[in-house]
């Protein structure tokens, strides 16, 4: 035995629980494992043991609940280790591929990652597909075999020949003829360039094709392992994982006095001490734009959506009812005009694009229409209405029956507030003018029926103030907010779920990298979104920006960063796209009922009013109406606010999301 060797992995006493406090579970058990540089550790044990957990205890994908994991003497994620990183090539149990990519582009992925130049890359491709007995590297990873598929996720784990590789089952679905080759290459890599290999193997499946003498060793100790387990009457979940080396002449008994102690670094802010990669940006943004290259209709579809729905609310909302039927019973008209024909007057003035009378010779009929729905309401004119208005402004008679027969009756469905407020105002216009033309007709002066109120031209806005104009750029705003919330969190949710998100942490990216990547390709994608907004909205819908639009452009698109933020908070916490939906759904309602986008926060029971300002769209919705209807610009301390508060939202989401994710270790 060597005994100058130093250990490339130590765990000592590693207990590792999942599950918080209360619940925990205990999965390693005391652990103590050495294993020297350049030899093949065999990681045994029934399913369930905790293979696994100890795998990504190592790789530095979770922390050991106490003991202590070195490797080359140092702690996982330390400074300068690049553990995770370059010198750990990890293949999990799932494949964890792009299934999308070809198998070049997978490959160039990882490449990229761990700062290999193109043509280094490139002669590892060649070599690993033609050892690995793999296709042409133009196919789809999702055309392949699972054996294929399996060979693939080896081959990311093997290219830029890491000086420790952690390898979860990696012989599952490989043929005996395959299986001998690697076998013989991860030999050979140990002797010849000194590269530790820890292997799990599920020892039920090694028997079945217990080929080797090495594997009937294997086989040996598992049986032993499985008696111990069923002597102690362990439950299988709470066994340590049995470990064996494959080629036992390099065995060497730990020395502790070997092991270079490092301080081990503070868990959750070990990932933002590390100063973002430009290469790993570029690798991430690599990434995500093949991603889009194979999926170029979802982008199409990224772009439509926000169209779709501005166009959709601009059509649909804040534009005045026109076109309400409405019954009439004129029954100045039914008796031939008795006294005149001023009710003719009257409903001549009123709006016919909104209102539609239909006329009845029975009033209980029109109204029998009403109540079965068939009109908004029934408007009465009496007999002798002419001589009654006559009457009221000439001989200046209040008694109740001139005043009521001088009046149209309205017997109106109030069931719908914009219907009935519309049919109020066009009736009352219609009047107003009626009244004004009888006046002026008889030589008075027809303002003296104008109500003593006198609106001068107005501070901001117009005199004929549109629901749309106070609506859409608050919902234009939410529209990108909650696009880039679905779409952050389904892409991170849909990465974690599929081990991706944590194969690329283990080859070194960090939290920041990953949202910075997401935030530089996902920017064109908003700029074009936010453009798109902006020239349906206010060049064909012609909601009005009397501010700047760039101004307004920035706010909105701030809101999407502040969107993709929240998302990946949501994907932090969340383990599939069911739950994505449900929190996404459960949040954002909630978010645009009480941000005052639909309806003013002065509306709100006080203590909802308060509320309100602690959702993340109600500042810049705020700011964004006062661009666009005041024409304010950034010194406007509402305008600067709303920029600020965004941001901050942005900040904190992505601080908590940070904190979720390494607590989750
Ligand atoms: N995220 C988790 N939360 C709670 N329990 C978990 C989690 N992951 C694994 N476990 C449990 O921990 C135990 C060990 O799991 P692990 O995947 O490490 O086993 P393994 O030995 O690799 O199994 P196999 O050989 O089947 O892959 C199992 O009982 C499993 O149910």
């Amino acid at each position: 035995m060597d005994q100058s060797k130093e250990l490339a992995v130590s765990v000592q006493n590693g207990c590792k629980n999942y599950g918080h406090f209360w619940n925990s579970t205990r999965v390693l058990h005391d652990i103590t494992l050495n294993v020297p540089i350049g030899i093949i550790y065999g990681l045994l044990g029934p399913s369930g043991c905790g293979k696994t957990t100890l795998l990504r205890c190592i790789v530095g994908r979770f922390e050991l609940n106490s003991g202590e994991i070195l490797l080359f003497g140092k702690h996982p994620g330390s400074y300068g280790h690049e553990i995770p990183g370059r010198s750990v090539g990890y293949m999990p149990q799932e494949n964890a591929l792009y299934k999308n990519f070809s198998i070049s582009e997978m490959l160039h992925y990882f490449g990229r990652l761990h700062h290999m130049s193109k043509k280094e890359i490139l002669s590892r491709v060649e070599f690993l597909i033609h050892f690995l007995d793999l296709p042409l590297k133009t196919r789809k990873v999702a055309q392949l075999s699972g054996g294929q598929q399996r060979r693939v996720s080896l081959a990311c784990a093997l290219l830029q020949q890491p000086k420790l590789l952690i390898l979860d089952e990696p012989t599952v679905g490989v043929d005996p003829l395959l299986r001998e080759k690697i076998w013989t290459h991860l030999i050979e890599i140990c002797q010849s360039s000194q590269t530790t290999i820890i292997i799990t193997t599920h020892y039920i499946e090694e028997a079945r094709k217990a080929n080797r003498s090495l594997e009937n060793v294997f086989l040996h100790l598992c049986f032993n392992d499985q008696n111990r387990i069923e002597r102690e009457n362990l439950p299988i979940s709470f066994a340590n994982p049995l470990t064996t080396e494959v080629n036992t002449d390099n065995f060497l008994p730990m020395n502790t006095n070997q092991i270079k102690k490092s301080s081990k670094p503070k868990k959750i802010l070990r990932d933002y001490l590390v100063f973002p990669k430009l290469h790993k940006i570029l690798a991430l943004i690599i990434k995500d734009l093949t991603v889009i290259k194979t999926n170029i209709g979802f982008l199409f579809f990224q772009f439509l959506i926000p169209v779709i729905q501005v166009s959709l609310f601009c059509l649909c909302i804040g534009r005045d009812p026109k076109a309400l039927p409405m019954a009439l019973f004129n029954n100045e008209s039914l008796n031939n005009f008795p006294t005149g024909n001023e009710s003719l007057q009257l409903l001549s003035q009123i709006n016919s694009d909104q209102i539609h009378f239909n006329s009845f010779n029975n009033f209980d009929q029109a109204l029998n229409s009403v109540k079965q729905g068939r009109y908004w309401g029934l408007a009465e004119i009496r007999t002798n209405f002419t001589e009654a208005i006559n009457d009221k402004f000439f001989k200046f008679q209040t008694d109740p029956l001139t005043l009521n027969t001088s009046s149209i009756h309205l017997y109106l469905d109030m069931t719908n507030q914009q219907v009935t407020f519309t049919m109020q105002n066009v009736i009352l216009n219609g009047t107003e003018m009626f009244l004004k033309r009888f006046l002026s007709e008889h030589g008075f002066d027809p303002s003296i029926v104008n109500p003593p109120v006198i609106i001068e031209n107005p501070i901001y806005g117009s005199l004929t103030p549109k629901f749309l104009n106070f609506a859409a750029p608050g919902m234009m705003i939410s529209i990108i907010y909650f696009l880039a919330i679905g779409l952050t969190a389904l892409i991170f949710v849909v990465e974690k779920k599929e081990g991706l998100l944590e194969r690329s942490w283990i080859a070194g990216v960090t939290i920041i990298e990953i949202m910075f990547s997401h935030i530089i390709v996902k920017f064109f994608i908003q700029i074009i979104q936010v453009v798109l907004l902006i020239v349906f909205a206010h060049f064909i819908f012609e909601v009005e920006f009397k501010g700047s639009l760039l101004l307004s452009m920035a706010l909105i698109f701030l809101q999407g960063i502040c969107g993709m933020t929240y998302g990946l908070l949501i994907s932090s916490f969340c383990e599939n796209e069911m739950q994505v939906m449900e929190v996404a759904m459960g949040s954002v309602f909630p978010m645009l009922l009480s941000s005052g986008i639909l309806w003013p926060v002065e509306g709100m029971p006080s203590v909802m009013r308060f509320l309100s300002h602690f959702t993340p769209l109600t500042y810049p919705v705020e700011a964004i109406r006062c661009i666009a209807a005041r024409g304010w610009s950034f010194v406007y301390y509402k305008v600067w606010l709303g920029f600020l508060i965004t941001s901050s939202w942005s900040l904190a989401f992505f601080i908590i999301a940070a904190i979720l994710l390494a607590l989750k270790k």
